[in-house]
Order: C-alpha cells, then sequence, then structure tokens
C-alpha cells in the first residue's frame, strides 16, 4: 500500500521585483494592494499564491500575466534566510525574483492592484518610507542591496 501523498500546509507565495532594465537597472515597479481590507493600500510585489505542483517561477509569469497583463522574464532570486523563501504572516513564504518585461506592453493595474508605481532606484529612502506590507521590508532591503543601490557605480539615475 502506498504512503498517502504528503500534505505541505505552508501557503506558497511567488513575487516579482520587476525592473525597467536587466542590465542597468533605475526603477522597480511597485503595486498597492487593494484587498483584502487589511491590506488595502499596502505596497507589495506583484505576484500571488503558487497553484498545486506549479514551479515559483512559473507562478511569477502567470501572476505577472493575470495581474499585470505582461510578459516577464525572470532573473534572479532575491537571496532569502530559507530555501523556501521570505517567512510572510502565519505559516506563508515568499519567493521573490527580479524580472524583466519583454514583450511591448506596459504593467497596468488591475482589480487586484490601486495603483502601480515605478520608484526611482537611485534613492533608496523614499522606496524604504513607502507602506509597505510588513513582512516585505526585509525583503525590499535585501533586494536594495542585491542591486548595488547606494552605490552610484551600479545604479544611475532615472529620468
Ligand atoms: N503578492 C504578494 N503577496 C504578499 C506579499 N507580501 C505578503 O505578505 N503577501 C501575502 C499577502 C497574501 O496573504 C499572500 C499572497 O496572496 P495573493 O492574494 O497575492 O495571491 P493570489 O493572487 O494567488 O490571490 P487569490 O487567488 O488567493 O485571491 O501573501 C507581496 O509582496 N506580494
Amino acid at each position: 500500500m502506498s504512503a498517502p501523498a504528503s500534505h505541505d500546509p505552508r501557503t506558497r507565495v511567488t513575487g516579482a521585483a520587476i525592473l525597467d532594465n536587466a542590465q542597468s537597472p533605475t526603477r522597480l515597479l511597485v503595486a498597492q494592494r487593494a484587498y483584502p481590507e487589511q491590506l488595502r493600500g499596502l505596497w507589495e510585489f506583484p505576484g500571488g499564491k503558487q497553484d498545486p505542483g506549479e514551479g515559483a517561477q512559473e507562478a511569477l509569469v502567470r501572476e505577472c500575466s493575470e495581474e499585470l497583463g505582461v510578459t516577464v522574464r525572470v532573473l534572479e532570486e532575491v537571496p532569502a534566510p530559507d530555501p523556501e523563501g521570505w517567512p510572510l504572516k502565519g505559516t506563508a513564504v515568499m519567493r521573490v525574483f527580479t524580472a524583466v518585461v519583454t514583450d511591448d506592453r506596459t504593467p497596468v493595474a488591475g482589480e487586484d492592484h490601486l495603483q502601480l508605481r515605478w520608484v526611482d532606484l537611485a534613492d533608496p529612502d523614499p522606496i524604504l518610507d513607502l507602506d509597505w506590507i510588513p513582512a516585505d521590508l526585509p525583503i525590499v532591503g535585501a533586494l536594495l542591496k542585491q542591486l548595488g543601490v547606494g552605490n552610484p557605480a551600479t545604479v544611475r539615475h532615472g529620468h
């Protein structure tokens, strides 16, 4: 008799840190959640829950298509303290990947988001000052570090 399939109770979420350019990024796309009520108005990485059997990067491409209407190419993972990802509220975990849009579309806010905003990577303070979902703050810090934000040699001013 075969053992029952193991059940992983953790919710797996994937987030996209969408950059304007893969080689020399100057801007990051951030999204303001529309729901549920307790998260409404907070900023996040676009993305969502992985479907059963779906890989993290696969989920990220699907969510960006569904939520933002764009096709993305996944670049690199923002290194998390655990291979499962960053801890979120409860038992949920999230992996975050940098990505770029590869079609000629512009990301647009659908029903999931109140607004989207391209923020300038040249100055980390206004990015860190956004009202992020609290669990995202260490991830934003790690992302900015990974991108070398604050180091004028690696990040140029946007427009
Ligand atoms: N997308 C996203 N979710 C985040 C972030 N930070 C964070 O704590 N979360 C939480 C909020 C939600 O409880 C969960 C993701 O759920 P979601 O509502 O975005 O996922 P989904 O698009 O698959 O939604 P649904 O089909 O269940 O409505 O992870 C983040 O940066 N991006």
